[in-house]
């Protein structure tokens, strides 16, 4: 790689240079990274947490031929027509943006190949999963130069765009419903009388551990709860209450309604593209 311009600085940048930069053997080289972001004190912090550079975008794109764009959808319009003036026939440009898709960002640039990407914060440990499409004139040279880069900070796979509304909606917003799920549960200690630090230490722990087991034990989550669940125990007494409440609805609902929330977006997006 000659360098990687990353446009917009916010929570999925920061999740992304941790997982490429911490730790005692960086993945990248510091040096051939650059960050674009136009708030003058996030980009200071980027600077001082993550050693890199923070130029304007002429510069950043003339040093990379990597460009990654991090910014929220609305932010396109403004930006694209810009990032058309600066690049090249060596570039390739991936796209995280949620919802917007390779033909409205391929609509502003000059013929250019174009990867759609979908990680998720866990990139900043190293466990993101992370899907992508190639754009109209992205070949499977850029679909791999995409994954190596991606895989630096989880795992990788290659879907049809079609499917990538839906992932957004699910394995990008993936971490905080496992997030949400912690937080009901370390509440749920403190009301059965634990001290909130023991509940939040206990949550955690079970949190690594049910996910290790699921990762590494070749059973599937169906046959992990059975086992969990003694016959006439507390288990299954409790998973009667999230049955009763309604839980697997809300997830299935829930996922439905980011899903619908991402095809809003592409469509907005799209009345904007040329
Ligand atoms: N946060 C997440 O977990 C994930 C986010 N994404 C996608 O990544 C994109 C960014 O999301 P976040 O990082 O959460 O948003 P954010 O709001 O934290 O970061 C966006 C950053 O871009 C900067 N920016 C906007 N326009 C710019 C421009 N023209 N030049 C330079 N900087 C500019 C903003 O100042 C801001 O710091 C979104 O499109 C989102 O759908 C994708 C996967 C996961
Ligand atoms: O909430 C969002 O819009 C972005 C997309 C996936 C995760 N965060």
């Amino acid at each position: 790689m000659k360098g990687l311009a990353i446009v917009g600085g916010g929570n999925i940048c920061a999740a992304l240079l941790s997982g490429l930069l911490d730790g005692d053997t960086p993945l990248v080289d510091r040096d051939q990274i650059s960050v674009v972001e136009q708030l003058p004190d996030r980009a200071a912090y980027l600077r001082e947490r993550f050693g890199v550079s923070t130029p304007e975008l002429a510069e950043a794109v003339r040093a990379s031929d990597t460009v990654v764009l991090m910014v929220k959808p609305y932010h396109i319009e403004d930006l694209l027509p810009r990032l058309a003036e600066h690049l090249t026939p060596d570039h390739l440009v991936i796209s995280v943006i949620g919802g917007v898709s390779t033909a409205r960002v391929e609509s502003d640039l000059p013929k250019t190949p174009v990867v759609r990407a979908m990680p998720n914060t866990a990139a900043s440990v190293g466990q993101a999963i992370t899907a992508i499409s190639a754009g109209a004139y992205a070949e499977d040279t850029h679909l791999d130069r995409a994954e190596s880069l991606l895989r630096a900070v989880g795992k990788v796979v290659r879907v049809p765009e079609t499917q990538l509304n839906a992932i957004t909606a699910f394995s990008g917003s993936g971490p905080a419903f496992f997030f949400y799920f912690a937080e009901a549960l370390i509440d749920a200690g403190v009301l059965l009388g634990l001290p909130r630090a023991l509940s939040e230490e206990m949550v955690i722990q079970t949190a690594v551990g049910a996910a290790a087991m699921l990762r590494d034990s070749g059973d599937d989550p169906v046959h992990l709860r059975a086992a969990v669940s003694s016959p006439g125990g507390t288990t299954i007494t409790a998973i009667r209450e999230l049955e009763k409440a309604g839980v697997r609805g809300a997830v299935m609902a829930a996922t439905e309604a980011g899903r619908d929330r991402t095809n809003q977006i592409s469509e907005q997006a799209d009345r904007t593209g040329r």
